[in-house]
């Protein structure tokens, strides 16, 4: 079944709504506006609020339209950026792998999706400006602890500058909304279709695309 808003041209199989999360400058706005528009810009300001972006992407022959809001990091904004967290159906939670403070944080983000957003939500972590690793403060490793400790579905270490891993990010959140989604309106696992079991799929930032958790994209503490 499709829904239409406006015209033909709207018409969707699933709507999805990521939130991103994570501390001031780490690189949300570079992240979602390299997937919206494929561009990478110098971004000079912060992120006032929330930011709002949609984006329709193809995957196994279903229009998925993902609505990405881009929240503020900092912290005079967190009343407003809270108040989206309710209705997301997944999160994507950002450090900036060359700062080794914004990753630290990254618990204390997890907690508050846990405590202001919805209970069934996905949660992903990525580590961006994967481009400058010669600056790197934390381990991919160290990332895979942290996904596995709090049952996140993915890693993946990302560079907005350098458009790598970014549509992976975001295609990997819609199937396993689209799985989920399946799962509810079927009762089981839907036949042909990829399904991601929720367990932490961890991504190194040299794999561009991942359908499903296999041994050659897991670690091994993951299987
Ligand atoms: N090297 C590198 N720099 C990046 C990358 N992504 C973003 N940046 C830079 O990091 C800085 C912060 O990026 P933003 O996208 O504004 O960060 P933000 O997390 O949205 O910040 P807030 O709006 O304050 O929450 C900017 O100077 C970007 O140019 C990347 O992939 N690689």
């Amino acid at each position: 079944m499709s829904f239409s808003s406006s015209g033909p041209e709207e018409a969707f199989d699933y709507l999805f709504k990521i939130i991103v999360i994570g501390d001031s400058n780490v690189g949300k706005t570079c992240v979602v506006h390299r997937f919206k528009s494929g561009q990478y810009y110098e971004k000079q300001q912060n992120t006032i609020g929330v930011d709002f972006t949609v984006r329709s992407l193809e995957i196994d022959g279903k229009n998925v339209k993902i609505q990405v809001w881009d929240t503020a990091g900092q912290e005079r904004f967190r009343t407003i950026t809270q108040s989206y967290y309710r209705s997301a159906h997944g999160a994507i939670l950002a450090y900036d792998l060359t700062r080794r403070s914004t990753f630290e944080s990254i618990p204390h983000w997890i907690h508050e999706i846990e405590k202001y957003g919805a209970a069934n939500l996905v949660l992903m972590l990525i580590g961006n400006k994967s481009d400058a690793s010669e600056n790197r403060q934390v381990l991919f490793e160290d990332a895979c602890t942290l996904a596995e400790k709090h049952g996140l579905l993915a890693v993946l270490e990302t560079s907005a500058k350098e458009a790598q891993n970014v549509d992976e990010v975001f295609t990997l959140m819609a199937k396993e909304l689209m799985a989920r989604n399946t799962l509810q309106l079927h009762g089981g696992h839907p036949p042909n279709s990829i399904y991601l079991d929720s367990r932490p799929v961890i991504v190194s930032s040299s794999v561009l695309a991942v359908a499903s958790p296999t041994e050659e994209n897991c670690e091994d503490s993951y299987s």
